[in-house]
């Protein structure tokens, strides 16, 4: 189960990996927050189902958390990923299975709905992106992986923006693949992909298998 809000190129990524059976997940729907956008339309031409759940046709974020955890129930989804979704999901979503979300900035600089544009007007020379468990708070999950990006002279939002995704639709690829055929165990913050890791640990949780 993938969120989007917009363009959907890290949605399309995990389309086009998931048409492999060696991927080991597959996208069962897509859901959004608003209607018309490209993310929808690629699931659709993709033929997977699609559902839009407006904060504005509820008369609060209680009641669309709700209606927005009972949609994504409807799909029994091993695991929902938050891809450019722009609303703060709730308990509701949160209890409904475990969430991953990617962010365009090296958390926990630049958490946030504008991260690119922050990490611009801060005039730092290294960013990058950040897959991560949702949890309550805005950005501020356990990080299961992160990759850096340099910034160069002359960049702005676009530019930059651009330039994180095409590393951000890897790195989201890999880790929804490992976390669906290896499982993942979550140790205080410390997120280990594959249900044996490297060193063992008593988990206190493991999740497994797939979007
Ligand atoms: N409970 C959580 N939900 C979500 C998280 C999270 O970490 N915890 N991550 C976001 C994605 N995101 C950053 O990666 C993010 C998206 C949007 C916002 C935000 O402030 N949204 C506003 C509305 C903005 C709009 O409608 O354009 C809001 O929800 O009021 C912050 C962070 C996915 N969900
Ligand atoms: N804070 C959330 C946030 O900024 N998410 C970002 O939105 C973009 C969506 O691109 P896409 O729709 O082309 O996949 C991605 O770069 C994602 O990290």
């Amino acid at each position: 189960m993938v969120l989007v809000s917009g363009s959907g190129t890290n949605l399309q990524a995990l389309l086009d990996a998931s048409a492999s059976d060696a991927y080991g997940a597959r996208v069962v729907a897509v859901g959004a927050d608003r209607d018309g956008v490209e993310g929808l339309a690629r699931a659709e031409r993709a033929g997977v189902p699609t559902f839009v759940e407006r904060l504005r046709d509820h008369p609060g974020r209680d009641e669309w958390d709700e209606s927005l955890a009972a949609r994504i129930a409807e799909h029994k989804p091993d695991l929902v990923v938050s891809a450019g979704f722009m609303k703060i999901l709730g308990p509701g979503v949160l209890a409904s299975a475990p969430v991953v979300n990617t962010h365009p900035a090296l958390l926990p600089a630049f958490p946030g709905a504008h991260a690119v544009r922050d990490a611009l007007a801060y005039g730092v020379r290294v960013t990058g992106c950040t897959v991560h468990l949702v949890d309550a708070g805005v950005d501020t999950g356990p990080v299961i992986a992160q990759e850096a990006v340099a910034v160069r002279d002359g960049d702005d939002e676009e530019t930059l923006h651009e330039r994180i995704k095409q590393v951000e639709r890897g790195l989201l690829v890999d880790v929804v693949g490992r976390m669906a055929r290896e499982g993942w165990t979550v140790t205080g913050r410390t997120v280990r992909l594959g249900s044996r890791g490297p060193v063992p640990v008593k988990p206190e949780t493991e999740g497994r298998t797939t979007t």
